[in-house]
């Protein structure tokens, strides 16, 4: 039975450890219907056993989890039907044209997409007759996008869905990704792109060493709105800098020492990567990018 209220992902005290090492040390996690959930964390945090775990494929040690309002480790093939999986490593591409893979992937759903409707959300209409070997890395990774909607899932899982992608193919996925859940799909993805959290996320989750260590909205995560301004300038040659609550004022009193133009005045404030990476602690710093 469909469940029009209430959260589609519901997790309490998740935990789970192998052989002895917690992996998942107590999360917490909600996401509502039509929104995108973005789940960060360095190499490790958990990330991958967590959505196991949703998924079904893993069963926890202890915890509430629901999925759609399911257990996902009970739950059977209709459930599964309610959902999409887009993995990380991409699927190994097939000899069948685009359409007829897809075709075939629909015959498990009891209600799928039409084959040409998957393409045409994933932007690949005019490969349909391409078989999948042809298509270039981004294309593929769209078509596996394309296997994961073809059947109308109500959560969709995407795990790391733009790597290898350039620039332009991944604004585009993400205007994909965010038209999907204004049509009500509900979305989790897990991303190491900082900017593609920020450009798709209604709520970040930073995950580090199995916990949560915050959660919010891009723009406000960790303080971040409120964290202060650094004003930089530059005066007799040299670089200069301070950081303010009030960087209008700071600016407005610069403008009217230098009596107009201030030499390569910015302003800056944290962004979403500084934020993340002084949540996860240095020793990550690589782990970001
Ligand atoms: N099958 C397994 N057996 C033993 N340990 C595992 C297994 N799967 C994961 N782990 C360990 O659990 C911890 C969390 O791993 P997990 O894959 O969930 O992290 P992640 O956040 O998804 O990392 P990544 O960003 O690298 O995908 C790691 O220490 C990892 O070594």
């Amino acid at each position: 039975m469909t469940e029009t209220d209430g959260p589609v992902i519901d997790v309490r005290g998740l935990r789970k450890a192998y052989g002895g090492a917690p992996a998942v040390d107590g999360v917490d996690l909600e996401a509502g219907r039509g929104r995108i959930t973005a789940l960060l964390g360095p190499n490790g945090a958990g990330k991958s056993t967590t959505v196991e775990i949703l998924e079904g494929f893993r069963t926890p040690d202890a915890g509430h989890v629901r999925v759609l309002g399911a257990d996902p480790a009970r739950a059977g093939r209709a459930w599964r039907a309610r959902i999409g999986i887009v993995w990380q490593e991409p699927v190994e591409p097939s000899p069948l044209p685009v359409r007829d893979l897809l075709r075939h992937f629909a015959g498990y759903f009891p209600d799928p997409l039409h084959p040409d409707e998957a393409l045409e959300l994933v932007g690949l209409s005019d490969r349909a007759r391409s078989g999948a070997r042809a298509l270039s890395g981004g294309q593929r990774r769209r078509l596996d996008v394309a296997v994961g909607l073809v059947g109308r899932p109500e959560l969709l899982f995407l795990d790391e869905p733009t790597t290898g992608f350039d620039p332009a193919s991944r604004r585009r996925f993400w205007a994909m990704v965010r038209s999907l859940a204004d049509g009500g799909t509900s979305v989790l993805l897990t991303t190491h792109y900082l900017e593609e959290a920020e450009a798709l996320a209604d709520e970040v989750v930073v995950l580090r060493a199995g916990r949560v260590a915050a959660r919010g909205d891009a723009a406000t995560l960790g303080g971040r709105r409120t964290a202060r301004a650094t004003v930089s300038w530059t005066e007799g040659g040299a670089p200069r800098r301070v950081a303010t609550d009030e960087p209008t004022r700071t600016v407005a009193d610069l403008a009217a020492r230098f009596g107009g133009e201030v030499p390569e005045l910015s302003v800056h404030r944290p962004t979403l990567e500084e934020v993340y990476l002084s949540l996860i602690g240095g020793e990550h710093e690589g782990a970001a990018a």
